[in-house]
């Protein structure tokens, strides 16, 4: 069904007459684009206008329109910045009402949280440390990385005997980490009782230095030094740091020697590893050295069919493709995109099409290219949207209001950054990197399920990307 545009900008006039004046003041600028089904998409100059709509006014407007419809009517909100001149022409003194009045707003859309789960977690997959999503099953294979898939196939089916080591090295978010993962698993699978450990080089360094503190560095050195498969991943940390690079190279030379597989990964050939001692850096050449590529269209394609089958989000091809010619570089984001827009279509009980999918993509996708963004930027945004200090936010409180805001900041340091899990924990109070993953998979799990959720990392994405463009 489509009430047209014509009829909804009459009724949305009708509706805005409805509100009291300092209601109206934060509206005037806004513009109904259509009425899609049951949806009504209301174009706005900025997100705070947005925060106000999708906030404390959505009742009292969804019920104006359902009224004058005579049919239920939800809104969605899209952020269309030229519409800004418009409402910057106008000296309202209304306005400065408005801008006292974010943080109560903010701070008044807290939810449920669950307790932190700093150091808690338990569970086989945490004890081998595997994420279990990440196997060969689910890994998609495409021109990009054929190549690192044989090989990660071939050691973990000859461990030690393939080749020694394997290296994979590409760009964030290219599969890196999964490949180490299904590895581990595979291997546990064909060998019964073999040892895998999977470790980040930053929890390896920390672990080091942590380990010299306490004088236990032959507990230390039992951990990596006695397993069949060591996985280490993001080698590029050990850069520059010198005694751990030393520690890691008898790391390497004891399992080598004992014909006990190492795979590594880094965002750089080991050539370009350039504050990597020279040893340490030969000895990563001795085996096989293998790069992931981002995925062509078709394989992105499949990519998103696979995690849609997973995760059971409905998406129809079309869809798919659409995201898949979007986000072509990083597949992380590919699935994060997909996420919301499976998300977004839930939380307003539409299919999800194309229409859909376009308007949602526009907020993640600015033009002109990515801002940089820094994970202080984020804590820093996330901080003032929810009223809080920023010790607050990255310290140790656990009270049910901070926790939420917290995972919120990790997940979006996750998604907008680069940084691993490791760095992002380092970010947040020195946190665990399985801390940072809990919160990232957690709030995915709200995006679907909380309407505040999903409008809270929304209009927390468009500030801080917002902010970083006009900054960059
Ligand atoms: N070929 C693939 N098939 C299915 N999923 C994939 C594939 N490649 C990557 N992914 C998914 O993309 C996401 C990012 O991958 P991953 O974390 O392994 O990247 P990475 O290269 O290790 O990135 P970083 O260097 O930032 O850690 C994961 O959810 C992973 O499951």
């Amino acid at each position: 069904m489509d009430n047209g545009p014509t009829e909804l900008a009459a009724v949305w006039r009708a509706v805005l007459d409805d509100l009291q004046a300092h209601q109206r003041a934060w509206l005037r600028a806004s513009e109904p684009m259509t009425i899609h089904e049951t949806t009504a998409i209301i174009a706005v100059p900025n997100e705070f206008t947005r925060g106000q709509l999708e906030g404390r006014l959505r009742s009292q407007i969804e019920d104006a329109l359902t009224d004058a419809f005579g049919h239920e009517v939800r809104i969605a909100v899209t952020v269309n910045p030229a519409l800004e001149n418009a409402a910057s022409e106008s000296d309202d003194p209304e306005d400065e009402e408005v801008e006292s009045e974010e943080v109560s707003l903010s701070t008044k859309t807290q939810v449920d949280t669950p307790a932190d789960p700093v150091r808690t977690s338990a569970g086989s997959s945490l004890e081998t440390r595997l994420n279990p999503k990440y196997t060969f099953e689910t890994f998609v294979i495409g021109s990009s990385n054929r190549f690192p898939h044989a090989a990660a196939v071939a050691v973990a089916e000859a461990p030690g005997k393939a080749y020694n080591p394997l290296m994979v090295y590409g760009e964030s978010g290219l599969g890196k980490t999964h490949l180490l993962h299904a590895i581990g698993h595979y291997v546990r699978s064909l060998y019964t009782g073999a040892k895998v450990r999977y470790v980040s080089s930053e929890e390896f360094t920390n672990e080091f230095i942590n380990a010299i503190r306490d004088d236990r560095q032959d507990r230390f050195k039992r951990k990596y030094r006695d397993v069949d498969v060591l996985l280490i991943d993001d080698i590029q940390f050990l850069e520059g740091k010198t005694q751990t690079q030393e520690e890691f190279f008898h790391t390497f030379n004891t399992l080598h020697n004992a014909n006990k597989q190492i795979v590594l990964t880094s965002d750089r050939p080991p050539k370009r590893l350039e504050a990597l001692e020279d040893r340490l850096r030969n000895r990563f050449e001795w085996g096989l050295i293998t790069d992931v590529q981002p995925p062509d269209l078709e394989t992105r394609i499949a990519i998103l069919r696979k995690k849609a089958a997973m995760d059971r989000l409905t998406a129809p091809p079309d869809v798919l493709e659409f995201i898949a010619s979007k986000i072509q570089t990083n597949i992380r984001e590919l699935e994060g995109a997909l996420i919301r827009v499976t998300a977004f279509a839930n939380l307003n009980r539409q299919q999800v099409d194309l229409t859909l999918a376009e308007i949602v993509l526009k907020d993640l996708i600015p033009e002109g290219g990515e801002p940089e963004i820094t994970p202080a930027a984020i804590i820093a945004q996330t901080a003032a949207y929810f009223g809080v200090s920023i010790e607050d936010l990255t310290g140790p409180s656990r009270g049910r209001h901070l926790v939420q805001g917290r995972q919120i900041a990790m997940y979006l340091c996750r998604e907008l950054t680069e940084l691993s899990l490791p760095k992002i924990g380092a970010q947040f109070g020195n946190r665990d990197h399985t801390t940072v993953m809990y919160a990232n998979n957690k709030i995915n799990q709200l995006l679907a399920e909380r309407r505040s959720v999903y409008n809270q990392v929304s209009e927390l994405t468009n500030r801080i990307k917002m902010q970083a463009r006009q900054s960059g």
